[in-house]
């Protein structure tokens, strides 16, 4: 259990870890390539955990340099091994990432649904159609899924999205991979967590090219042999949420160790509400000493091109609280988002109308009264933590478990910066 009580404006300079969504495609992106590849950067946090040790369970190797925790080195699996049993894997919702290097280590996926965050229906049929372009056959029951490789499918697969889904555009170019295919796919995603594992597939040779509305994935020219090292990007989301922190006291700070401009919705939204912020190539800066604007802010997730990451809202929500103007929220993504957050945040007293079951308004300035609440995920989590520290009295927030899957110790991030938050047993 956290207890968090409100102090003084928050200020300095922090660094970010590792980001999960960047870390996880990125290790089973290692995994499918079926070579020695070394990563920078990892956090240390539960889902990489699960990850990792889905990873060994299937007959993959892994190595931690003892002169750095934060790498890791993975190394292909030995021979095609017996199907693992990996029950596991429902515990991350990522763990659907796998599937393509389990198919190239034992020619079958056998998986439980996936878990990770409960924020909604989260359906895997786009997954499926690809793996059936692929020519694989997919079975699916109450408990999970399996997927067997076809040995030969068609030499170039076309697949066109219906919307511009992160997890299946990630598994559709690593299925590519593990066969040596070429892929064509319509409306891709255009996250920095999925350009990023391209990137990192580039510098082994994979010819890829990714447009607006389409991708074309093409195998390398010739057999690469050089060692291969990736880095985890910091994390845009650790970022957005300290950066918010940083706000909602009326602080001021530094946030490094990320891209910058990962982080431009958020700057953008704290310059609207008049909060002075800019971001650099490698940090975010809170500059502090605006006059709150009373301009409405209007945050919507979006999957185009240059949207806002779903994952940011919940922050800007709990920032939002303590600002003049009328905000509006909007994640139909994630259709049960905002059920986990209101349900949590109308806790501290919070009044926020919700329009529809993934639309809601809020007025602010509005009083927050500690309370005890619930990281139901791991960004109501967070927008927590930011809420309660403008909050009056004690808070004591639980379910820590679930922050502790995305961020290896954001709390510790928030005392850095001057706050009043500390572990306490029940
Ligand atoms: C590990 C990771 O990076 N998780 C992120 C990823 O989740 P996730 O991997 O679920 O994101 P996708 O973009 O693939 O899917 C978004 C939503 O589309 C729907 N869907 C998806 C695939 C499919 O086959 N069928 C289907 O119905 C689901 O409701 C899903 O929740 O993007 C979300 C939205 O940006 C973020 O909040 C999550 O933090
Ligand atoms: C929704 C999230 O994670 P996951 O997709 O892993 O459940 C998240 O990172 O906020």
């Amino acid at each position: 259990m956290l207890t968090v009580r409100p102090g003084r404006p928050l200020r300095g300079t922090v660094r970010v870890d590792g980001s999960k969504n960047a870390a996880l495609p990125l290790l089973a992106a290692a995994a499918a390539t079926g070579r020695t590849v070394h990563l920078a950067n990892v956090p240390a946090i539960a889902d990489v955990d699960a990850m990792l040790a889905l990873l060994q369970r299937s007959g993959y190797h892994l190595a931690r340099p003892v002169s750095d925790p934060r790498a890791l080195v993975v190394m292909p699996a030995s021979d095609r091994g017996p199907v693992p049993e990996l029950s596991e894997a429902a515990h991350i919702r990522a763990s659907y990432y796998l599937v393509p290097a389990l198919l190239a280590a034992s020619g079958q996926a056998m998986l439980p649904w996936p878990g990770g965050c409960r924020i909604g229906d989260r359906g895997m049929d786009q997954h499926f159609k690809v793996y059936a372009a692929f020519g694989d056959k997919v079975e699916v029951d109450d408990d999970g899924y399996r997927v067997t490789v076809a040995e030969h499918g068609p030499v170039e697969v076309m697949v066109d999205l219906p919307f511009r889904s992160r997890g299946t555009s990630v598994v559709a170019v690593l299925r590519a991979v593990i066969s040596g295919r070429r892929l064509l796919m319509g409306n891709p995603n255009h996250s920095p967590e999925f350009t990023g594992m391209l990137a990192a597939l580039r510098q082994i040779g994979w010819q890829i090219d990714l447009g607006t509305e389409t991708l074309s994935v093409a195998p390398p020219v010739s057999e690469q042999e050089a060692p291969v090292a990736w880095t985890v990007p910091g994390d845009k989301i650790e970022a957005g949420t300290l950066a918010c922190a940083l706000a909602a006291t009326g602080g001021a700070g530094r946030i490094e160790g990320m891209r910058g401009e990962e982080a431009a919705p958020v700057v953008g939204a704290l310059n609207l509400l008049g909060i002075n912020s800019s971001f650099e190539p490698a940090a975010v800066v809170v500059h502090g000493g605006g006059q709150p604007s009373g301009a409405p802010l209007r945050v919507v997730a979006s999957l185009a091109p240059g949207g806002l990451d779903a994952d940011f809202e919940p922050a800007l929500m709990a920032l939002a609280l303590g600002l003049p103007g009328t905000h509006l929220f909007a994640d139909s993504i994630n259709p049960g988002r905002h059920r986990n957050l209101l349900s949590q945040l109308t806790r501290l007293g919070a009044a926020i109308e919700a329009l529809t079951p993934t639309q809601c308004r809020l007025t602010g300035p509005q009083r927050l009264n500690g309370a005890a609440v619930e990281a139901m995920d791991i960004r109501t989590g967070s927008a927590l933590l930011i809420a309660a520290l403008t909050a009056r009295g004690t808070t004591t927030v639980t379910r820590l478990d679930q922050l502790r899957r995305g961020h290896p110790d954001l709390p510790g991030k928030l005392r850095a910066l001057g706050a009043d938050i500390h572990e306490a047993d029940r």
